[in-house]
């Protein structure tokens, strides 16, 4: 909504179950019952390995990204043309759209311009650094405009929100050694580098459970024109094509507390999502978006729900990293119900962080552990990332880190956090810990600290 509107991700979490539970609860319980992932055309034959145990290392056949990519929908500039404290006003020479196809080409950016640039969208040859859309006097939701004014950027240096080639994973790295039990977060990890044949141990059948008929029904509706579903990127990486990982990587969190999902998709036309989101509510007792809820000037989910479109969901910038874009509102359902929506970002990160902190309240899953944070010599200090300007620095927020439980024999539980950026360290992490720092703050190693349980509860 706001730039300026971060409120507390605790508050937002509780406030979305106080709103979207008692409808949950009220859903028409039994009819339509189909078992978990098992609906919906796609789903049912990956989450098939969900729960297995891997029998060989997964290393990375790519890089991820595969090319530089903006981090922030805003602005791509050479640092050089902006001075950090006084801005710069400069023409618009190019828009880049975050999808598919030969206008995504990321095309050269000429001297002493700027290009207009999605979240995710490869950056113009030429530019080093992306400034964000709120440090401008740009429409963030109207057309590219032909000049901007671009205010104070502090700390400005070259690549500022640029995610460099295989900056989040590297050729060849490990992402998971032999014997780690699949989950979403690993299922995520090989649907976005196109392996589709991950060697498993079969899950024990037993152990995944039976779907229960009362529980819900999850639909998981994934948006984006640069969003492709399999393992064939028919674009070709260079002009932003990206696979598809949160549709799996929802259905199996779904899956995994034993209710049936299933995935559709949708392109970022706002008319076409508003049917299709609709008609997803239709045989859903609460539905799931991702992507579409940024600060861009394509925010298909925002532009059809939020207040310029139907105004039924309400969106927010939390004070949470990753994660931070978060939205949640109603749909019209049969019978004159009331569907519960959550929105959840578009990268995949955000989208299971949301998952794990709004969504699994909803599902009747009250899961907050506390464990003690260790660390010391050697730990891996996680990129926390850096305030964006004086107001930012000042506010404390939380951060959620993936990270590995320890058990000792009549001790709490201890837990270590894992190194990687974004998705990659979720293919082992089996917890979340959740921390609020203020910038600039030290780690609490150590200490007790909030965690949640990313295990499901009969696995
Ligand atoms: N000017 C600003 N830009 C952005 C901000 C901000 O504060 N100011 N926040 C950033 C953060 S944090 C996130 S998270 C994203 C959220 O934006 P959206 O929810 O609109 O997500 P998209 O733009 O649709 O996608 C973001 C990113 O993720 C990739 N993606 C999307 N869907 C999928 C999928 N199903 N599987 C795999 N990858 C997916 C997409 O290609 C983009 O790269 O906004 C930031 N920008
Ligand atoms: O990438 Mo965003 O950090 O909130 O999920």
């Amino acid at each position: 909504m706001h730039a300026d509107e971060h409120p507390d991700a605790w508050r937002w979490r509780a406030r979305t179950r106080e709103l979207l539970g008692p409808l949950l609860a009220q859903r028409s319980r039994g009819a339509d019952a189909v078992p978990a992932g098992a609906s919906g055309a796609e789903p049912g034959a990956v989450l098939a390995v969900l729960g297995g145990i891997l029998r060989e290392d997964l290393r990375s056949p790519e890089d991820v990204p595969g090319l530089p990519v903006s981090a922030m929908d805003g602005f791509a500039v050479r640092a050089a043309d902006v001075d950090p404290a006084g801005g710069a006003s400069l023409p618009v020479a190019l828009d880049l759209p975050a999808s598919p196809g030969p206008a995504a080409t990321a095309g050269q950016l000429p001297p002493g311009a700027a290009a207009r640039i999605m979240t995710g969208a490869p950056i113009p040859h030429g530019a080093d650094a992306v400034i964000e859309v709120e440090r401008t006097d740009a429409d963030p939701h109207g057309a590219a405009p032909a000049r901007i004014l671009i205010g104070p950027v502090p700390g400005l240096r070259a690549g500022r929100h640029v995610r460099g080639a295989g900056e989040e994973i590297a050729r060849d790295s490990l992402l998971a050694p032999a014997g780690t039990r699949v989950g979403p977060g690993l299922l995520a990890l090989a649907a976005m580098l196109g392996v589709t044949d991950l060697p498993v141990h079969a899950p024990d059948p037993a152990a995944r459970g039976a779907v229960d008929a009362r529980a819900p029904r999850v639909t998981v509706l994934v948006t984006g024109d640069e969003v492709l579903p399999g393992g064939d990127l028919p674009f070709g990486q260079a002009t932003g094509a990206v696979r598809d990982s949160n549709g799996i990587m929802l259905a199996a969190a779904v899956a995994e507390r034993g209710c049936a999902a299933r995935i559709l998709r949708s392109g970022d036309d706002p008319a076409a999502f508003l049917r299709i989101v609709r008609d997803a509510a239709q045989d859903a007792d609460l539905v799931l978006t991702t992507g579409g809820i940024g600060h861009g000037a394509f925010d298909v989910v925002k532009a059809a729900l939020g207040p310029a479109g139907e105004g039924t969901s309400h969106f927010a910038h939390l004070a949470l990293r990753p994660g931070g874009p978060q939205g949640r509102g109603t749909l019209p359902g049969p019978d004159g119900r009331a569907v519960p929506v959550v929105h959840l970002p578009g990268t995949p990160v955000g989208a299971l962080v949301g998952f794990h902190l709004v969504v699994r309240p909803l599902l009747g899953e009250e899961d907050l552990t506390a464990a003690v944070l260790l660390g010391g010599p050697g730990s891996p200090r996680p990129p926390l990332g850096r305030p964006r300007g004086a107001r930012d620095a000042a506010r404390s927020r939380l951060h959620a880190l993936p990270a590995r439980l320890e058990q000792r024999a009549g001790e709490a539980p201890r837990a270590r956090l894992l190194p990687g950026r974004r998705l990659a360290p979720f293919a082992t992490a089996d917890a979340l810990v959740i921390v609020e720092l203020a910038a600039g703050e030290a780690l609490p190693y150590g200490e007790s600290v909030r965690c949640l349980d990313l295990r499901p509860a009969h696995g």
